[in-house]
């Protein structure tokens, strides 16, 4: 049966993802990492562990990672040098990163995958933005997350941005607007603007907005309820066994 670590077991998406796996007849729980220990449904005989350094090589098979931007990096080049298959849903590794983990993976023959969104509706949004952009290359995202989201602007949005940006096939048309006040045009991520909002209320939403002569259209998803993202992060574990490289995207393993 496939033992499975929980990184980041004590927040929003680590408490989800626990009643996850506990629920999974073949996979078991068998160890939790987090700064603090919190009422969680970790199972009784699961490893506690504090800090990266504690972390017994062997303790499971599946490092399931949903902590913060800034552990991240860490968590995964420790899971591939310690025999675990990485299953990543935390946000912040740049593409830099990601090639550079992807490297270390295939150094260790180690397979996992970093998936920025597990949700289905996003990974759909990603699919059609991907080929609306060959058609219309002018094109801008709208990102709004709720008010405890730690980074800005959210790993989906980045990676929209930046597939948008590599299937253009012909340029963006320059707009004259200059920002009156800064930050009003959003952020540039390969010439894509991305705008980020962050609201209570509000889960997990995108918006891709593409304008075209006397026509736009606008692709949207949204994830009202965490419980959106875990048929993904299912198949995932699921598949792990059988990931021989260290992929990105969900996509990649649908
Ligand atoms: N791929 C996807 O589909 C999705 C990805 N996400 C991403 O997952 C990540 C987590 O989101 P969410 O659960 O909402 O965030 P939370 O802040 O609720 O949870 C993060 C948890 O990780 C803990 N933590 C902090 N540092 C470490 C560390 N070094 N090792 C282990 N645990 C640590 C935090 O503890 P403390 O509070 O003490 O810092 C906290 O309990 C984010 O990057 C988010 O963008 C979210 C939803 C879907
Ligand atoms: O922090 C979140 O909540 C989410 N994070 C991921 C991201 O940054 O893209 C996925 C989803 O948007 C929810």
């Amino acid at each position: 049966m496939p033992k499975v670590l929980i990184a980041g077991y004590t927040g929003a998406m680590g408490r989800y993802a626990t009643a996850l796996v506990n629920g999974m007849a073949d996979f078991e729980v068998t160890a939790g990492l987090a700064p603090y220990d919190a009422p969680t449904e970790l199972p009784a005989g699961a490893k506690r562990y504090y800090s990266l350094a504690e972390v017994e090589a062997g303790v499971a098979d599946i490092w399931l990672d949903f902590t913060v931007p800034g552990a991240v990096k860490e968590n995964v080049t420790y899971a591939l040098t310690h025999g675990f298959t990485p299953i990543v849903g935390t946000t912040g590794l740049s593409p830099a990163d990601v090639a550079e983990l992807q490297d270390l993976a295939k150094q260790n023959g180690q397979g996992g995958l970093i998936a920025p969104n597990f949700g289905m509706s996003a990974v759909l949004l990603m699919k059609f933005a991907k080929e609306a952009a060959t058609y219309f290359p002018d094109a801008e995202v709208i990102e709004m997350h709720h008010e405890d989201k730690k980074d800005a602007p959210s790993g989906t949005a980045l990676t929209t941005a930046q597939m948008i940006a590599a299937a253009r096939t012909s340029h963006p048309r320059p707009h004259s607007s200059q920002e009156s006040v800064p930050g009003a045009l959003g952020a540039q991520v390969d010439g894509v603007a991305v705008h980020a909002v962050r609201l209570p209320g509000y889960v997990a939403h995108e918006q891709v907005l593409f304008g075209g002569p006397g026509e736009a259209l606008t692709i949207r998803q949204d994830s009202f309820d965490r419980s959106s993202f875990m048929s993904g992060v299912k198949v995932a574990l699921e598949k792990a066994a059988d990931l021989n490289e260290l992929v990105f995207g969900l996509e990649t393993i649908l």
